[in-house]
């Protein structure tokens, strides 16, 4: 893959096995790319990656409960991120649940890809479309919310 991606890797505290088994199986990829994390789950892959004696650059943001899943969501609205892995715990409540739901609604609306799963992350990062130049995404679904568009 040539374009460096900015990608978003956030984990809940029962995911967070999950995400750094998935990043260490990734490593070679993700060590050619930016990743931005909520906190705990960045100092996570930072050791993960670091002990596999990959060096990528990574960006940690606050923690999820305290506000990293609002800043991340901040950047998808900025156009800041080119994808997201989100391993949400579905079987425990969370404090920050607005934050969480915040980060989801806001990739589906900037058209932002966003795996929850390990393998809907696998399918993204291998995707041929990253290298695509031809292939455009759609237009954000929400074209009349768009301020820079006309109607
Ligand atoms: O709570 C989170 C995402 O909603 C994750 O935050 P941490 O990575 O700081 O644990």
């Amino acid at each position: 893959m040539r374009k460096k991606l900015t990608i978003a890797l956030v984990a809940h505290d029962h995911r967070k096995a999950d995400m750094v088994d998935w990043v260490i199986y990734n490593s070679d990829f993700l060590a050619e790319h930016h990743l931005v994390c909520t906190g705990t789950t960045g100092k996570l892959v930072r050791e993960a990656l670091n002990r596999e004696g990959v060096f990528p650059e990574i960006t940690c943001m606050n923690s999820g409960p305290m506000g990293g899943d609002a800043e991340i969501a901040a950047m998808v609205v900025r156009k800041e991120i080119d994808m997201a892995v989100f391993l949400i715990d579905d079987l425990n409540a969370q404090p920050h649940e607005a934050d969480i739901m915040m980060l989801l609604r806001q990739c589906r609306i900037h058209n932002v890809p966003i795996a929850c799963n390990r393998y809907s992350a696998d399918l993204m990062i291998t995707s041929t479309l990253w290298d695509d130049e031809t292939y455009k995404p759609m237009e954000p679904l929400y074209r009349k919310f768009d301020r820079n568009k006309p109607e």
